[in-house]
């Protein structure tokens, strides 16, 4: 975690300069508390006078120095957190879908929170308020040892204890955070889950469970956190009661010098001060070690997905679609085990429409998660003008295919921005694909128009409107090849009609369309059916050809 701060060479620099001024005034408080109690004592009004103008200006360097100090840890530690986060982010934007699906997304979104917050506090502060303890540390045992070289050498022996407790303790440590860590990330996948599907937690009276649930959860998290709290007092109380064995005893022994005459009741007041300045740095020192021993997982973590295979590929550039797409012996399996496409061959030609129909989970959506390479552990071949679709660079793929799924995602912003993804189209272009989607009479009826939020995931909106929005979204992408997937399936017969109607008219555009709906009138538009039965190919052709044949397709469009 220290590469972020090299990489603010300057800043880092500024810092830990400041940080040793810092320390060095702490010590000086020693000897000049020793001057101010030695010029009280001493009758001298001159002394008393001089010594008052040194403490005033202790007071002003050092609290100018504090000031200073707390500006460049907080512009150092905001740099840091924002390069850490960014890079993070940045190596999961970029992951392929099949590696992004393997994790559930709510632990990356603990990852970029929860634990980001544990190195803020237990790596980058902790960092600096160590450097603080051990460079005052040093400076005052040089100080204690030039004063009193036997309260030195006592200190000097027994601060081997509180040193050595993150050597005993700190691996404990670091496994009672994981855990806590670990559970936190749980805590936030449930939590995700739960508010994801809170309609249907109202619509089915399950408050109760899911309280339970809930509680389960939330009881684990804070149990993590309570003993990793515990672990963490115990050892900052041991560290605590040693350094009060220390003062105790640095106060009796300078008590016996100042008895025996071989100390001024000022060099005392100083002993003590910097007796304070070592043990409190050096209680905070082993408790500080154990916190930053304690993020050695959390790096881990992080240091995890840096390095994890994005699953992209370095890929040809092909930047138009020219000929076909051809499936050959397509088979695929989400477990490993069970089959969901076996054997698939069909040819996809350019400029024509193709509707893919079947039965419920007979593989359909499938065909199209794999020709946009969402797994790419399938067998045989999906070719894209001869080249297999796994070769070809990602950005590329998506550029020649765009996808409407089932499920729309939508932004919580603008419906413009929904349709344009943020990029900045000509109003012309949005004009056409809002027409063309059927998406005018709703901007018409809303008081912003275009412009009117959609709410988060779109829940200001009906699904039929969500759906013309991906329509739209998709039209102005503009793509060669669109590929749908059941996306009419929440709008009206006839709304449902126009729409796919109008993307059929699109001249050079190849379409593939997941369909349930076996209307007459649009299935006879299409060039080809294709027809998946419990993940092969059973039928293709027209739809006369498939309903002369009297086979699966027949009874399915008769049951319709
Ligand atoms: N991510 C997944 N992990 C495991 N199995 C999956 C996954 N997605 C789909 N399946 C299974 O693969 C099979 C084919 O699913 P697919 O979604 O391709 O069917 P479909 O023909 O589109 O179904 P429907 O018409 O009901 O939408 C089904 O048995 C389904 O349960």
């Amino acid at each position: 975690m220290y590469k972020y701060m090299l990489k603010h060479k300057l800043l880092t620099v500024f810092n830990i300069a400041f940080t040793i001024i810092d320390s060095a005034l702490n010590v000086a408080l020693a000897l000049v508390l020793k001057l101010l109690f030695e010029a009280g004592s001493s009758g001298s009004i001159i002394e008393l006078r001089n010594a008052i103008v040194v403490f005033s200006l202790y007071i002003f360097v050092s609290s100018i120095v504090w000031m200073i100090l707390k500006a460049l840890r907080a512009s150092l530690l905001r740099k840091c957190l924002t390069d850490l986060k960014n890079q993070i982010f940045t190596k999961i934007i970029y992951r392929s879908i099949n590696v992004f699906n393997e994790e559930n997304s709510a632990k990356s979104i603990s990852l970029l929170t929860n634990d980001i917050n544990i190195l803020e506090q237990d790596y980058y502060t902790n960092l600096f308020e160590l450097l603080t303890n051990l460079v005052g540390f040093i400076i005052a045992t040089i100080a204690l040892i030039r004063l009193n070289i036997y309260i030195a050498l006592f200190i000097f022996i027994l601060e081997l204890i509180p040193l050595s407790m993150p050597v005993v303790f700190g691996k404990s440590l670091s496994k009672h955070k994981n855990k806590y860590s670990d559970s936190i990330g749980l805590f936030t996948v449930k939590i995700k889950d739960i508010f994801s599907g809170f309609e249907v937690v109202k619509g089915f009276n399950i408050e109760k469970r899911i309280l339970k649930d809930y509680s389960i959860s939330n009881g684990e998290a804070e149990l993590a956190r309570y003993r990793y709290n515990i672990f963490a007092g115990i050892t900052d109380s041991l560290a605590l009661a040693f350094g009060l064995i220390m003062f105790l005893g640095t106060i009796g022994l300078s008590r016996y010098f100042v008895i025996n005459g071989k100390m001024t009741i000022g060099y005392m007041i100083a002993a003590t001060q910097l007796m304070n300045n070592i043990v409190n740095p050096l209680v905070a020192l082993s408790s500080r070690l154990n916190r930053l021993k304690s993020t050695k997982l959390i790096e881990d973590k992080i240091n995890d997905i840096l390095n994890k295979e994005d699953g992209s590929v370095e890929g040809i550039s092909k930047n138009s679609f020219d000929d076909k797409i051809c499936f050959n012996n397509v088979s695929f399996s989400y477990d490993g085990e069970k089959n969901v496409l076996k054997n698939v061959n069909f040819t996809i030609e350019k400029g024509r429409k193709y509707a893919i129909v079947g039965n419920s989970g007979g593989g359909k959506s499938t065909v199209l998660k794999l020709l946009l390479r969402y797994y790419d552990n399938f067998s045989g071949d999906i070719l894209i003008d001869g080249i297999d679709n796994r070769n070809i660079k990602a950005e590329d793929l998506y550029k020649l295919v765009t996808i409407i799924h089932q499920n729309i995602y939508m932004f919580d912003s603008s419906i413009k921005d929904n349709i344009t993804l943020f990029e900045g189209y000509d109003d012309t272009d949005v004009e056409n694909a809002i027409k063309k989607a059927g998406l005018g009479a709703l901007i018409n009826k809303l008081d912003h128009g275009i412009n009117s939020a959609v709410g988060e995931n779109g829940c200001n909106l009906s699904g039929g409107e969500k759906q013309r929005i991906a329509i739209a979204r998709a039209i102005i992408k503009n793509t060669p090849i669109l590929v749908i997937d059941e996306a009419t399936s929440s709008l009206d017969n006839e709304t449902s009609y126009n729409i796919e109607n109008s993307i059929l008219n699109i001249p050079d555009l190849t379409c593939i369309v997941v369909t349930h709906k076996l209307n007459e009138d649009i299935l006879k538009r299409y060039d080809e059916i294709l027809v998946l039965k419990d993940g092969t190919l059973s039928e293709k052709g027209t739809f006369g050809e498939l309903m002369g044949k009297k086979g699966f397709f027949y009874n399915l469009y008769n049951v319709a």
